[in-house]
């Protein structure tokens, strides 16, 4: 659905993107993480066609968009910070899309209800606060349904209420086989969304994997268990635990050499120790965390 092929692009002496691909495919959910001034924004651009790269390829739904314009008729995008029209009202700047788009008056109502403004949908942009915005710009980029989307850092300014309901409707696209590619700093949304990550960090792809694939590889396999005080005892005799922390009230950080998570259930259920709860650690935050500073 989106191929980026080894994109590169310099400002001036400066490289932006050293060669960075990534594929999106039918149905899936891609996020790109890096730090400010990683090269995420200039992979975006140089994807839509609105900059050209200095070297490699670009392709969505099979096309080239620098070359068949049509392309973006099957493309929703959320450009990070949206400039929308001030002076007119969130109805109007999508029924005005959603003529160009040959979209209906309908699909615009649908929208407005989906993104939850309906209440706001006479007011002017310029009146609206930053989630609002943000809000339209989203309904925007659904109309005409489209089969891919892309989104720059959409949930600038959103509440958290909003991306609850937000993130349902980008699992149910995902369901309909709408390719989604999205930039972003919220971590959460990131866990709950992505079937692949990809970490760029100075213009360099730094990592490719599912979230459970990030957090083993920069957090290690770390396994939260809420037991009786003999578990530390238990723990701190197996081969396979590198790590043992406490909270010091019956909750132990346990990091694993390797996924031996059922084994070490096994041991301390043998060994007689009540355990209450025991889970993976997904802290993703943490993981990028190590990851950037690791690179
Ligand atoms: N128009 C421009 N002219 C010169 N340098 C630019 C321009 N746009 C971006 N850059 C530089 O290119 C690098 C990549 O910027 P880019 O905006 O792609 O990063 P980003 O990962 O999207 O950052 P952020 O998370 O802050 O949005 C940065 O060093 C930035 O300063």
């Amino acid at each position: 659905m989106i191929v980026i092929d080894r994109l590169k692009k310099k400002y001036g002496s400066k490289v932006a993107l050293n060669g960075v691909s990534l594929e999106v495919k039918k149905g899936e959910f891609v996020s790109v993480l890096g730090p400010n001034g990683a090269g995420k924004t200039t992979m975006i651009r140089c994807t839509l066609a609105l900059m050209f790269p200095d070297g490699g390829s670009v392709e969505i739904l099979g096309k080239n968009p620098f070359k068949d314009k049509s392309v973006f008729r099957e493309v929703g995008y959320v450009q990070e910070l949206p400039n929308l029209p001030p002076f007119l009202t969130g109805r109007q700047v999508l029924r005005l899309s959603a003529k160009m788009k040959g979209a209906s008056k309908d699909e615009v109502d649908e929208l407005l209800e989906l993104v939850g403004i309906e209440e706001f949908a006479d007011r002017q942009i310029a009146k609206y606060s930053k989630g609002m915005t943000q809000r339209i710009a989203i309904a925007e980029a659904l109309l005409g349904n489209p089969q891919v989307l892309i989104m720059d850092e959409p949930n600038i300014g959103v509440d958290p209420i909003f991306s609850l309901h937000i993130r349902d409707t980008f699992n149910k696209l995902k369901k309909k086989g709408t390719s989604i590619l999205m930039t972003s700093h919220e971590m959460e949304d990131v866990k709950k969304l992505s079937d692949k990550v990809v970490l760029i960090y100075r213009g360099n792809k730094v990592f490719e994997g599912n979230v459970e694939e990030l957090i083993k590889k920069f957090l290690g396999i770390v396994v939260v268990i809420e037991a009786d005080q003999r578990a530390e005892e238990v723990l701190k005799g197996l081969d396979f635990v590198k790590k043992v922390e406490s909270d010091g009230g019956g909750k132990y950080y346990v990091t694993l050499s390797e996924d031996k998570r059922e084994e070490l259930l096994r041991e301390l259920i043998f060994q007689g120790v009540k355990v209450r709860s025991y889970y993976l650690d997904v802290d993703i935050e943490k993981a990028y965390e190590r990851a950037i500073n690791n690179v």
